[in-house]
């Protein structure tokens, strides 16, 4: 049995694979002071993984707490996942590989398990992480932005007026600063990614598929004005696969 860890700036996510990686339970916590007990509580209740395999693009700080926390719930440490130049068809296209986030490279590793032909891949977490892979798994780059709640707090706090009296809704045109709100962020994220799939299509020279991971991915299908594809867990799905070929390439090299 398999432990995944997702370490993201939000939230972590979590998911436990039986021994024929078929998912057995699944969840997410976000960094808080009672962390611990939100994920102690049902990770005391698991079976006991062998190995748990992490992704983390937050700090050593957060990853000792994590560490600790799988210590005492499991008597096993994580074993820590960097971003490499390349694994399972994807190259990494960063002129310094190792400062690509491991959470956009193992998106990458998961769009290309499900879809060989080229691919923008836009995660919607505390940030908007866009990458383009081409049909031979050659990343081609990307580009940051605030996510949509993090673009919302942004305006929040270098504003006096802008100020939250109810719910906001995204609506195409607002009429009331809370819809507005709301709507200017999500807006500006699904225009940017519809520009930069734009933008690899006209690069490339043909189609290219549109992939929703993170979070905040699940109502963007609906207001974009091209087909997408949404898997939200992604970046999991990635080191299920990676780790797999990982225990799979050191099983041969034990018998060999
Ligand atoms: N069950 C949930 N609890 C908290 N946030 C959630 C949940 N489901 C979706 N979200 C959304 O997910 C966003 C964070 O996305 P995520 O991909 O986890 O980000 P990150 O990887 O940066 O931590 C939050 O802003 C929140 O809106
Ligand atoms: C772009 C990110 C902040 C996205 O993180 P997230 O929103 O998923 O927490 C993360 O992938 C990261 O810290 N990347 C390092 C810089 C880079 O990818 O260029």
């Amino acid at each position: 049995m398999r432990l995944l860890l997702d370490l993201g700036n939000t939230r972590i996510k979590w998911l436990l694979l039986d021994d024929q990686d078929q998912p057995v339970t699944d969840g997410a916590a976000a960094w808080s002071e009672q962390l611990d007990d939100d994920l102690g509580q049902p990770w005391l209740a698991l079976p006991l993984p062998t190995r748990i395999w992490a992704a983390s693009v937050v700090d050593g700080e957060r990853e000792a707490r994590l560490e600790h926390l799988t210590r005492e719930c499991f008597r096993l440490k994580p074993d820590w996942l960097r971003t490499p130049a390349a694994a399972c068809g994807i190259t990494n296209g960063y002129s310094q590989p190792g400062r690509l986030g491991i959470d956009r490279f193992l998106a990458m590793i998961a769009a290309r398990a499900d879809y060989p032909g080229p691919t923008v891949i836009a995660s919607i977490g505390t940030a908007l992480a866009l990458d383009a892979i081409d049909a031979d798994g050659r990343h081609l780059g990307g580009l940051i932005a605030p996510g949509p709640r993090l673009m919302q707090q942004s305006v929040l706090g270098a504003t006096v007026q802008v100020r939250l009296q109810q719910q906001g809704h995204l609506v195409p045109v607002a009429t009331n600063t809370e819809d507005g709100l709301m709507s200017g962020a999500w807006q500006a994220c699904i225009a940017l990614i519809e520009r930069f799939h734009g933008q690899i299509e006209r690069q490339l020279g043909t189609s290219v598929q549109l992939r929703l991971a993170g979070g905040d991915a699940a109502p963007l299908p609906a207001w974009l004005s091209l087909p997408s594809v949404l898997r939200v867990d992604s970046v999991l799905q990635g080191l299920a696969i990676w780790s797999a070929s990982l225990e799979a390439a050191a099983a041969e090299a034990a018998v060999s």
